[in-house]
């Protein structure tokens, strides 16, 4: 099978995939499967053999999921995988923000060495004093794989925190700390912190949410910081907020030309994920997911479908990516037993507008089972596995 790399995949990552079975590279044709990282895929046409694509990473925005899922695409991303390096980033923006640690390296750097710099230094340093984090209020929007992290840490250094997040999952709500607080509403969060960190993904409610009217509601000397999706803040308001004086700093994993060299602005180049912790992670969970896919149909962890195993039984496996609509069950089934050809064991589970079904059969002649199914109305993809 051809997979194809959008992206620089950890090697870690691409060992795991059987040499015998997969060749992966940038340049293969055709792909059975792609492996990618934060390249856009939104104008790439996808050829028909393409049956997986696995986002090493969070963020699938750069994915035309909707197209995906009408040609029978499953996506797949790798919850968590990178999430303690952003968190230690987010510190690390944080930080930079309480203490003018740039403005004081630049005067440092500034200095010859003829001048008595000990003496100097001492003499000058009053000019870069900043504010200590403990004590200080951190609202946290999206309490997912980071904001879960950061707002814990966020105790540790003695901040109180804020947590918002109406979707939390059970397994989240399980490893938050109750020492968090519960913010029922962003007016809430943005009323009480000093530092506004976003973690959420950027989808069609999640853009620009953090608009004029939120900044106009958060405390004067606010930290807004970013290491989520640049769409998800409005620029013009943040540099509006910044030059009136109403916003400390807005630091951002995702600069572009309207923040760039900004007062007050602080971007990093999307570094957030970018150790080799987390690329290594992220590339092993990708490569696992996709060959558990490729050769068993098995899903963990999609964008698109539901996650669903089912141990191999029986001579051969058939999947199939379908709509989620009536009938669809027993059209497959009486497809196959019509060829008279017996189902060991089938499984089938919904995810909104689609399904998937996994079916083991006592037979391995199935090019006639097959092609029935593909030409079944809202079946979307079949494959023999
Ligand atoms: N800077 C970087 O390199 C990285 C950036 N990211 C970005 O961070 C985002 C979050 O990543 P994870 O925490 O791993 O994802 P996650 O899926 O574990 O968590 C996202 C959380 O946001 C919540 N959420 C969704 N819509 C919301 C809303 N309107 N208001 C409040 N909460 C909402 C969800 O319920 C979920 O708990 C990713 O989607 C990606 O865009 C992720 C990894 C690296
Ligand atoms: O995982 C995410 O959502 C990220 O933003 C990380 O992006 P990257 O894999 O470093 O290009």
């Amino acid at each position: 099978m051809n997979i194809k790399l959008y992206n620089k995949i950890s090697n870690k990552g691409l060992s795991r995939l059987d040499k015998s079975l997969y060749t992966c590279s940038e340049d293969v044709e055709n792909p059975d499967g792609i492996l990618v990282r934060s390249a856009k895929l939104h104008d790439i046409e996808f050829n028909k053999e393409l049956k997986a694509i696995v986002r090493a990473g969070a963020g699938v925005n750069n994915i035309p999921i909707d197209r995906c899922s009408e040609a029978g695409i499953v996506v797949f991303n790798t919850p968590g995988a990178n999430a303690n390096a952003v968190k230690e980033l987010v510190f690390a923006g944080m930080l930079l923000s309480a203490r003018p640690v740039f403005d004081a390296m630049s005067w440092v750097e500034t200095l010859n060495g003829d001048e008595d710099v000990a003496t100097l230094v001492e003499k000058e340093k009053s000019k870069f004093v900043g504010n200590e984090i403990r004590g200080k209020k951190i609202g946290i929007i999206g309490l997912g794989a980071i904001g879960i992290k950061v707002a814990n840490l966020a105790l540790h250094f003695g901040m109180e925190v804020y947590g918002y997040d109406p979707y939390i999952s059970i397994d989240a709500a399980w490893q938050l700390s109750r020492k968090v607080h519960y913010a029922k509403t962003l007016d809430e969060l943005y009323e009480k912190c000093d530092y506004i960190s976003i973690h959420v993904p950027l989808n069609g409610k999640t853009k620009n949410m953090i608009n004029d009217d939120a900044i106009a509601k958060m405390k004067d000397n606010v930290c807004i910081l970013n290491f989520a999706r640049g769409g998800l803040v409005d620029e013009d308001a943040v540099c509006t907020a910044l030059d009136e004086g109403r916003m400390k700093n807005y630091v951002c994993d995702f600069p572009n030309g309207n923040i760039l060299h900004k007062k007050g602005v602080i971007c990093i180049p999307h570094l957030g994920a970018s150790t080799p912790e987390s690329e290594d992670n992220c590339a092993i969970m990708a490569a696992d997911q996709l060959s558990d896919f490729l050769e068993n149909g098995n899903i963990l962890n999609s964008i698109n479908l539901p996650n669903l195993t089912l141990d191999r039984s029986g001579e051969a496996r058939i999947t199939c990516f379908h709509k989620n609509t009536p009938n669809m069950i027993a059209q497959i089934s009486q497809t196959i037993s019509g060829e008279g050809i017996n189902i060991e064991n089938l499984i089938n589970k919904s995810k909104d507008e689609y399904a998937y079904t996994m079916v083991d059969v006592n037979s391995k002649s199935l090019d006639a089972v097959i092609a029935k199914l593909d030409a079944v109305d809202d079946i979307l993809k079949v494959t023999q596995l």
